[in-house]
């Protein structure tokens, strides 16, 4: 597997540590940055992320900022991003069973870094089902299709 990940300035040390786990997992990374605690803007970020995995150069992404919120909703704007915010592990398994989310967004300043990095794992190993949720899965690429183009 191949992951995308980045963070701004908020998530970068949870960055970090999430990439020490994945070298664990012999998954391989590609980190968009950013590459120290300065500010920067997530959207910077996100975009990179949500770009590689909407182009299959990459299979997942991981984005952390403070919250996760405003990663989430840069990565969402990209087609066939399904991005999730995740701060517990009941929900980082459904959205993988349910959603098939292909991104996951954390808050470095919302949780500490062993719940974190019990996400990321189970996010990652988990398998989508399928089944009904795909009909739901095509009915939010139906919203996109509708929406493209639309300013
Ligand atoms: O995007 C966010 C909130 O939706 C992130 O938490 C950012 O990391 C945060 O907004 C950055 O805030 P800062 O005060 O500039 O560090």
């Amino acid at each position: 597997m191949k992951v995308a990940i980045g963070s701004d300035h908020g998530g970068y040390k949870l960055k970090e540590e999430i990439k020490g786990l994945l070298a664990s997992m012999n998954v391989e990374v590609v980190d968009v940055g950013c590459t120290c605690e300065d500010s920067v803007d997530y959207p910077d970020y996100a975009q990179p992320v949500a770009e590689m995995v909407a182009a299959g150069e990459c299979d997942r992404g991981i984005l952390v900022c403070g919250t996760g919120i405003g990663m989430s909703i840069a990565a969402n704007k990209i087609p066939g991003i399904r991005c999730a915010l995740v701060h517990d592990t009941f929900s980082a398994r459904a959205t993988r069973e349910h959603n098939n989310s292909n991104v996951l967004a954390m808050g470095e300043r919302v949780i500490g870094p062993g719940l974190a990095l019990d996400i990321v794992k189970i996010w990652l190993e988990t398998e989508y089902q399928g089944g009904r949720h795909e009909r739901r899965l095509e009915k939010i690429a139906g919203i996109e299709t509708k929406h493209a183009g639309v300013k």
